[in-house]
């Protein structure tokens, strides 16, 4: 066998891949003129047909809503008033799908709409009837192409960007590969539009110790630039599926970059066939005129690309359901120890709790922040303590609302305590906490160093309940609040850790 045919693997092999591939907008219409990239889009259609005759699910998340909307309308540049861009994606959506559709069409594939908004997900049953419908429809052929429901999503409802929501997709479906197609070849160290200097990284192990400038802003359609594909990527491989960087000018890329990947966990010795996709008539036929760009002659080897490696332990399902399906409406604080409880499988009682944050309900969703304690946590008090302290705390809240002292505080975290485990997101450096009390004293200073997010948690009570048996022991939650509905603030099947 050839050299390079035996560095690529056969994608037809005995299982099938899932593979998501993210068009951003500035592969799908021309920065300047919001014409539609036809060349590009054309050459997408057949790569996602390739794929699916292999055998491959395939789902396509497209941006190009607004782009194609903007073109519609005759519109210059993308306005900033949020229902005329809402009015745009209206009106280009529709014709994005007609063009996806046409384009399938040629080659006979049935394609469907999946449009999302964060709050879509949030229920645990839509979150689980949108898997469901994605999986059907791969399941009968078809390629659901999926965006933002822009028309509908405000900020507090949006996932912001394509990159995320079609990482969001990969790990609804336990997808093995997430593309992420873009207008660069790969990700550099700085933005190559204006650094000549920037080298391509080729693979990301350990996104923490990434090295890399994203701060700058990709095209003027796109959304985020590259920062928000690093993001995407974090999510991604959280999940298990390995996600790539690579250039939407050449989506027949896709064939070598999967067989190179795969064939990096194969023997030396084990034998790779071509790629089927490379065999088919249509892509080396005699006679043909042009060259097919899916004759393996015309492929390289190993495509610039940047791959992410997946998550050794990776948090599929209700878990990642529950750290990224869900908007956080607080935090709360705990210390080391219920991080711990939390780590070995338990559930989380107040008496780990520090402090609390934001104003949340009852089934609401939080952030888990580690922090250190400096009170010490509440010995096991009488009943009758217990009841004193709980109608102090019922004084205090009562008050608070209604006497016009109330106070906002906020602690700003000591600096220059190392974070003692990977953070979620970006490190969080000053969360304020806010803190109503009736007198203008300052509260007391509950907790020190750097505080961590963990994960996150849907809880049992409210914020206004957990901020009165916060550091309680669970038999005093009954005499402090009037009832108990549970004694865990956050039962173990409801909590959610980023690092174990
Ligand atoms: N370190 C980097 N490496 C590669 N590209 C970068 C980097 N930093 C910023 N960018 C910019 O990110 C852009 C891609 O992001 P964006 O325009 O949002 O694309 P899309 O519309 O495909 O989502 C590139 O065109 C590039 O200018
Ligand atoms: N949902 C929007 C795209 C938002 C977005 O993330 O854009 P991009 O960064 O180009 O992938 C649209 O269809 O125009």
């Amino acid at each position: 066998m050839a050299d390079c045919d035996a560095n690529v693997a056969n994608m037809k092999g005995p299982k099938p891949l899932t593979i998501v591939i993210k068009l951003g907008t500035s592969s799908i219409v021309d920065e300047h003129t919001h014409e539609p990239l036809l060349s590009v889009l054309s050459l997408i259609v057949e790569t996602a047909v390739k794929l699916h005759e292999d055998g491959h699910r395939v789902i396509l998340v497209s941006s190009g809503a607004i782009g194609v909307g903007l073109r519609r309308m005759d519109v210059k540049k993308r306005p900033k008033h949020l229902p005329r861009i809402q009015a745009l994606a209206a009106i280009g959506q529709c014709r994005l799908m007609g063009l996806w559709d046409s384009l399938f069409e040629q080659l006979r594939t049935p394609i469907a709409q999946i449009l999302l908004t964060r709050n879509d997900i949030a229920d645990r049953s839509q979150y689980i009837n949108a898997v469901n419908t994605i999986n059907e429809l791969l399941d009968m052929g078809v390629i659901p192409i999926v965006n933002e429901n822009d028309t509908l999503a405000v900020a507090e409802i949006k996932f912001g960007d394509n990159d995320t929501l079609s990482a969001i997709t990969a790990a609804m479906v336990h997808a093995d590969y997430l593309f992420l197609m873009t207008d660069v070849d790969c990700l550099y160290t700085a933005n190559p539009r204006t650094n000549p200097d920037a080298e391509a990284i080729e693979v990301v192990d350990d996104i923490d110790a990434l090295q890399a400038d994203v701060s700058s802003a990709g095209s003027s359609l796109g959304t985020g630039g590259m920062s928000t594909k690093i993001v995407a990527a974090r999510l991604a491989s959280s999940a298990g599926v390995t996600t790539i960087i690579a250039s939407s000018a050449h989506p027949q890329y896709i064939f070598p970059i999967v067989s190179y990947t795969q064939s990096l966990g194969l023997p030396r010795n084990k034998s790779l066939t071509a790629l089927s996709a490379l065999n088919t008539p249509a892509a080396s036929s005699p006679g043909r005129s042009s060259p097919s760009p899916f004759d393996p002659s015309n492929l390289p080897q190993r495509p610039p690309h940047t791959r992410f490696s997946p998550s050794r332990h990776p948090i599929r399902d209700r878990s990642f359901w529950l750290l990224h399906g869900l908007a956080p409406h607080g935090t709360i604080y705990i210390d080391a120890g219920a991080h711990r409880a939390l780590s070995n499988k338990a559930g989380l009682l107040p008496v780990g709790i520090v402090d609390v944050d934001g104003n949340f309900g009852q089934q609401e969703a939080v952030r888990i922040v580690v922090v250190e304690r400096i009170t010490p946590v509440t010995p096991a008090r009488s009943v009758a303590e217990e009841a004193e302290a709980a109608v102090d705390g019922a004084a205090a809240a009562t008050t608070s609302a209604g006497d016009g002292l109330a106070h906002t505080y906020t602690q700003t975290p000591p600096t220059g305590t190392p974070p003692t485990s990977t953070p979620l997101s970006a490190p969080i450096t000053a969360l304020p906490i806010h803190i109503h009390r009736r007198s203008s004293t300052p509260p007391p200073q509950l907790w020190r160093g750097t505080p961590l997010e963990v994960g996150r948690a849907l809880v049992n009570y409210s914020s206004a309940e957990i901020a009165r048996i916060k550091g309680l022991h669970s038999e005093g939650i009954g005499e402090v609040l009037g009832y108990a509905d549970s004694e865990y603030v956050a039962l173990r099947e409801n909590v959610s850790l980023a690092v174990f």
